[in-house]
C-alpha cells in the first residue's frame, strides 16, 4: 500500500472511530447514547453505528484528496464536493435522516488538515490549518435555507461554519484543554469525556439547540452544564444530580446539544491523532512516551 493510501485509511478510521466513541459515551443528556435515543424521533443508537460506518470512505476520500497538499481554494472546492456527496451517502443509509450532518463537517475538514500534512500532530496546529482550508470561499456551495442558516440570521451567532473558520475555538480552548485536565486529574476515562461535552455545552452557541428551543433553551443548557461542572463533574454524586436534572429539562424542552457532540468527537479524533503520530516518530505527549 502506498504511504496516501496509508495515511486516509489510518484518518478514516481515525474519525469513524471517534464517531462511534462520541454516540457510546453514555449518559448524555438530550443526545442519542446506549440508554436511550435523547431528545430524538428519529435516530437510534443502531442507526448512528450504520451511520458513521458508512462515512468510511467519504473521509478517505477526502484525505487522499487532501494528502500533501497545501491549503487553497481548489482544495476548499474539492473536499466540500467530496463532504456534500458524504450528505448524500448518510442520507441514502438513513432513509433521509441528518445524523452527522455537522460531524462531517467539523471531522471532514480536520481529516483534510492532517493528511494536507502527514507530519502533523499537534491537536491545535491541526484545528489553525483546518480553519485555514475553512476560510477559502467555495464557489460551488449551494445557497441553502437550512435550521443553521435561519438561526444564525436570527441569533447572529457564528454556527458550524464560524467555528470552523474561526480555528475551532471550543475545541483548542475548552474541549481539548479540559480533557487533559480532566485526565491529570485522575479521573475516569469515561467522566472526562462526559465532563467535556458539558464544558462545550456550557459554551457552545449550538445552533441545533437554537433552533429547537432559542435563546432561552440555550441559556438554560449553558446553565445546567455548568452547573453539573460546578458541582464536581459527573464523577461526583453531586455533579451527577446535576447531571439527570439537566437531561430532564433538555427532554422536557425537546432540545439536544448535536454541535457539542460534533466538537466532542471532533475532541475525540484529535487526541486519538496526536496519540497515532507521536506514536509512530516516538515522540514524548506530556509526560508519557507513546
Ligand atoms: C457548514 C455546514 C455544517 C452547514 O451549516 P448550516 O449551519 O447551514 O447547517 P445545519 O444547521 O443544517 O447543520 C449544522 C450542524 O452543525 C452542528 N453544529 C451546530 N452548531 C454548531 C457550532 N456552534 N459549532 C460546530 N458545529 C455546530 C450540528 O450538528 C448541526 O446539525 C455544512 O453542511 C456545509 O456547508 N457543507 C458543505 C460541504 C463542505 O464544504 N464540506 C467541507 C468539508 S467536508
Ligand atoms: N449522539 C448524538 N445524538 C444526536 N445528535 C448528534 C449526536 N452526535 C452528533 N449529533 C449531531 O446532531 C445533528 C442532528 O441534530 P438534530 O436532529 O437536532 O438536527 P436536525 O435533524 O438538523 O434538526 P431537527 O431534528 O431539529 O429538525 C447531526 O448533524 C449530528 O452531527
Amino acid at each position: 500500500m502506498d504511504q496516501k493510501t496509508v495515511v486516509a485509511e489510518t484518518l478514516a478510521e481515525l474519525a469513524v472511530q471517534a464517531l462511534l466513541d462520541e454516540v457510546n459515551l453514555t449518559p448524555k443528556p438530550g443526545l442519542v447514547d446506549q440508554e436511550n435515543n435523547g431528545a430524538h424521533y428519529d435516530l437510534t443508537l443502531k442507526l448512528m453505528h450504520r451511520s458513521a460506518e458508512s462515512l468510511r470512505p467519504v473521509f478517505a476520500e477526502i484525505a487522499e484528496a487532501s494528502y500533501e497538499r497545501v491549503p487553497s481554494q481548489e482544495l476548499r472546492e474539492e473536499i466540500a464536493a467530496i463532504g456534500r456527496n458524504g450528505e448524500l451517502v448518510m442520507l441514502g443509509i438513513t432513509g433521509g435522516v441528518n445524523t452527522h450532518k455537522g460531524a462531517i463537517w467539523s471531522l471532514g475538514l480536520l481529516v483534510s488538515a492532517a493528511a494536507s500534512d502527514a507530519e502533523l500532530f499537534d491537536p491545535v496546529q491541526v484545528a489553525e490549518r483546518a480553519g485555514r482550508i475553512a476560510r477559502f470561499p467555495d464557489r460551488y456551495c449551494p445557497v441553502a435555507s437550512t435550521n443553521g442558516s435561519k438561526v444564525k440570521a436570527a441569533y447572529q451567532v457564528p454556527g458550524a461554519k464560524g467555528e470552523a473558520q474561526l480555528n475551532f475555538p471550543h475545541l483548542c480552548k475548552v474541549g481539548l484543554p479540559f480533557l487533559q485536565n480532566a485526565r491529570e486529574k485522575g479521573i475516569s476515562e469515561t467522566n472526562a469525556r462526559l465532563d467535556t461535552l458539558l464544558a462545550i455545552m456550557s459554551e457552545l452557541d449550538d445552533t441545533c439547540i437554537l433552533h429547537r428551543g432559542g435563546m432561552k433553551a440555550l441559556q438554560a443548557v449553558k446553565k445546567g452544564a455548568s452547573d453539573v461542572l460546578d458541582n464536581g463533574g459527573t464523577s461526583k454524586t453531586a455533579g451527577r444530580l446535576a447531571l439527570f436534572g439537566l437531561d430532564e429539562t433538555m427532554m422536557e424542552l425537546f432540545i439536544s446539544p448535536g454541535g457539542s457532540a460534533d466538537l466532542l468527537a471532533a475532541v475525540l479524533f484529535l487526541d486519538a491523532l496526536q496519540k497515532e503520530r507521536s506514536l509512530k516518530g516516538g515522540v514524548a505527549v506530556g509526560n508519557v512516551t507513546f
